[in-house]
């Protein structure tokens, strides 16, 4: 595996993204706490670093934050057990997994994909890279996002509905993850309606931090 992965970005082939990980942000939107892990995919078009700004995708009148801790694929990934899942972990992010949510309010009552509402340009705004050996349990961190300096999502990661070993053994069971594919393991509670001009502060407290700021 290799030693570092900071240019994860450019090997990325697709983001996984997990919804409804977290009960209070489930129960916050109104959903059910699903029985089984529910995937759905961002395309690699939607990476921004620092210095890029966030952008309303047009015709949005309801952009929403959602900071999520990232795990990078170390080494390729396909039906594997979660008693050994933790192996083909390469490092960590954070990232926002940026939501159109008046498109996703339409998709959902039209029984249609959310790739428009997941997918636009910036829609992941992406932190650094920590390598796996610098956090021991992912498990045991602190996940923050603070909007114009007032924090909006602070939440442990011990209180994921799936863990990352059972979230890595379901979805290689239906995709194969590349070295530097990107799994997002879902956003707790306290997301909400982000303005032109905002600053969106986040990152995993005392590792890691990012600032985007809203076009
Ligand atoms: O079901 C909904 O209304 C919305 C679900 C999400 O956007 C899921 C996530 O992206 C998440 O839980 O992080
Ligand atoms: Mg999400």
């Amino acid at each position: 595996m290799s030693s570092s992965l900071s240019g994860f970005r450019n090997l990325a082939t697709k983001i996984v993204c997990v919804g409804r990980n977290y009960k209070d942000h489930a129960l916050e939107l109104g959903n059910a706490i699903p029985k089984k892990p529910m995937l759905f995919v961002k395309t690699v078009n939607s990476f921004i670093v620092e210095g890029e700004p966030i952008v309303a995708p047009p015709g949005c009148q309801n952009l929403h934050q959602e900071v999520e801790l990232g795990v990078v694929i170390g080494k390729r990934a396909s039906k594997i057990s979660k008693s050994n899942a933790m192996d083909y972990i390469g490092g960590y992010t954070v990232a926002l997994d940026m939501t159109a949510r008046d498109f996703q309010d339409e998709a959902k009552k039209a029984g249609a994909p959310w790739f428009l509402a997941k997918s636009f340009d910036g829609s992941c705004p992406i932190g650094g890279f920590l390598p796996a050996s610098s956090i021991p349990n992912p498990h045991d961190v602190e996940l923050y996002c603070k909007i114009n300096g007032k924090d909006q999502q602070r939440c442990r990661t011990d209180v994921m509905i799936f863990d990352i070993p059972t979230l890595l053994e379901y979805t290689t069971q239906f995709f194969t993850l590349e070295v530097g594919d990107v799994l997002l393991t879902g956003t707790p509670a306290g997301v909400t309606k982000i303005n032109s001009g905002d600053v969106i502060e986040f990152g995993l407290t005392d590792k890691l931090s990012s600032k985007f700021l809203v076009k």
